[in-house]
């Protein structure tokens, strides 16, 4: 089991990137994978803070999760000679450098700047390879580094998106219990109940996430590192990651223009509670109350798309068996399922 070694969440927490660097004994020059966007954000706090303590850093910008662009951080790490990465951003550039520096065994900092998604603190890395999202075994980043003061200024449709994220543990463990009873698979009832008690807090507490709310945030990015240990201990995404994800993943292999993760994963989770059995109006009025979407069109994705994908959505990950079987869905079936939970019309 291999958890952060710190992890510090507050307002104003990005100056102390440096300073706990330094407390951690790290040396040598940082490479910073950052995004477009957030490069501004936080990223150029970031190298501020380190530079104060004595640390130079480059900075490597991506924009999506492939592997080509994990190869393409390692090769910056190696060019600029850094001996440490920071993952700055949301949950792309933060799977990019976790997986890079796992792979040349450095040191990696994770610096969230949305509460958009759990992998903050895993030891996962989903990254898209010859098409189709892998989840990468990872080491956990030695040190999370939340800003609520940033993440907080961030646009309130991230962090809904991270409740989604979060609500999906519903789901996943439900085919995860699934797949130990016919699969025989290993399940951990430690990592099941933390996932189970972190889906509940965002359920139980939906009316209390609103734009604005510095306690908000507070919770989710709790819930979110919460979530993300559940995976550590497991030592896969099981916990947080079941049919839900697997029709997530599909649409972003398939639709024109994917919404945001977690947003895919809250929709999902209402059709796939509907499969098994469970109530998946209440996980719907959930995401509603939060402001999260609930349809296809709330997702801005056609109809076709979200049919297409239940359809296939069993073909991501094979290995990993879930309530969707290991067929396609015939047609009418993926029809009957999202009109019934009334994601499409
Ligand atoms: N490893 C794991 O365990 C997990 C991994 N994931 C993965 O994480 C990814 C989803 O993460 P997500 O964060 O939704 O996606 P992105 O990393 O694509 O971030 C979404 C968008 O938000 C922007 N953004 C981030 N922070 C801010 C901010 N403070 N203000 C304004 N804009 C901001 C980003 O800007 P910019 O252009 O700068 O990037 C980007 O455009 C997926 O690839 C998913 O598979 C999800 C859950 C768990
Ligand atoms: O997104 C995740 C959990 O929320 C990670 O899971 P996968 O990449 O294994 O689907
Ligand atoms: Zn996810």
């Amino acid at each position: 089991m291999q958890l952060p070694r710190n992890v510090i969440a507050g307002p104003g927490a990005l100056e102390s990137v440096g300073p706990i660097c330094r407390s951690m004994r790290l040396k040598g020059r940082a490479l910073i994978v950052t995004g477009r966007n957030t490069k501004g954000i936080a990223g150029d706090a970031v190298a501020e803070s380190l530079s104060k303590n004595g640390y130079d850093a480059d900075f490597l910008i991506v924009e999506s999760a492939t592997m080509e662009n994990v190869e393409k951080a390692k090769r910056a790490a190696r060019d600029t000679n850094a001996e440490f990465l920071l993952g700055v951003g949301g949950g792309k550039a933060i799977d990019i450098a976790k997986l890079a520096s796992s792979q040349l065994d450095m040191y990696f900092i994770s610096v969230p700047t949305a509460a958009s998604h759990d992998g903050i603190a895993s030891s996962r890395a989903s990254i898209i390879q010859g098409g189709k999202s892998v989840s990468n075994q990872a080491e956990a980043p030695l040190c999370v580094i939340a800003d609520t003061g940033i993440i907080m200024k961030s646009p309130y449709r991230l962090l809904a998106a991270g409740c989604g994220d979060i609500i999906s543990n519903y789901t996943a463990v439900l085919d995860w219990r699934l797949a130990a009873r016919l699969r025989n698979v290993y399940i951990s009832e430690y990592s099941v109940a933390l996932s189970e008690m972190t889906a509940r807090m965002v359920l139980d507490y939906a009316h209390d996430i609103k734009p604005g709310l510095e306690e908000s945030v507070r919770l989710v990015v709790k819930a979110l590192i919460s979530s993300s240990v559940a995976m550590s201990i497991a030592g896969s995404s099981a916990p947080a990651s079941g049919s839900e994800h697997k029709f997530a993943h599909m649409l972003d292999q398939i639709a024109p223009k994917p919404a945001l993760h977690g947003e895919q994963c809250g929709v999902g989770t209402i059709m796939m509670m509907y499969l098994h059995g469970g109530d998946w109006q209440r996980i719907r009025d959930a995401l509603k109350t939060i402001g999260a979407p609930t349809t296809a069109k709330d997702l801005g994705i056609e109809d076709k798309y979200i049919v297409e994908a239940l359809i296939k959505a069993h073909t991501i990950r094979p290995e990993r068996y879930t309530i969707l079987g290991d067929k396609d869905l015939p047609h009418e079936a993926a029809v009957n399922i999202a009109r019934t939970t009334k994601v499409i019309e």
